[in-house]
């Protein structure tokens, strides 16, 4: 199982995510796109990630406003799969924006 990371330790990781908030029980950020198509659109190319990293952001979906959350659920909190992650969905939201 991953290992936890500490407060400290999120709150480094959150320094090198400037779009990312959040604490050691989870991390998120939200991404308005363009309209509700291009949302979905990333959407699923998240999903896409996500299955190719075995793990999965929580999503919700608000016409054209996405917001993300990442947690490690069976570790009870957030750890390096989560930031990578974070990194892989901002490289989305970047490339879609
Ligand atoms: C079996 C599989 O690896 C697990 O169910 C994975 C899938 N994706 C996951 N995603 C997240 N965010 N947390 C998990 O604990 C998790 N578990």
């Amino acid at each position: 199982m991953a290992d936890l990371l500490t407060a400290d330790a999120v709150r480094e990781e959150l320094g090198r995510l400037p779009d990312w908030s959040g604490d050691p029980t989870g991390i998120g950020r939200t991404a308005q796109l363009g309209n509700f198509p291009a949302a979905i659109a990333v959407v699923d190319r998240v999903a896409t990630v996500a299955e190719e990293l075995d793990h999965h952001p929580d999503i919700d979906i608000r016409w054209r406003t996405l917001t993300f959350r990442c947690v490690t659920h069976s570790a009870g909190g957030v750890t390096h799969r989560d930031i990578e992650l974070a990194r892989r969905i901002d490289d989305i939201v970047r490339s879609a924006a």
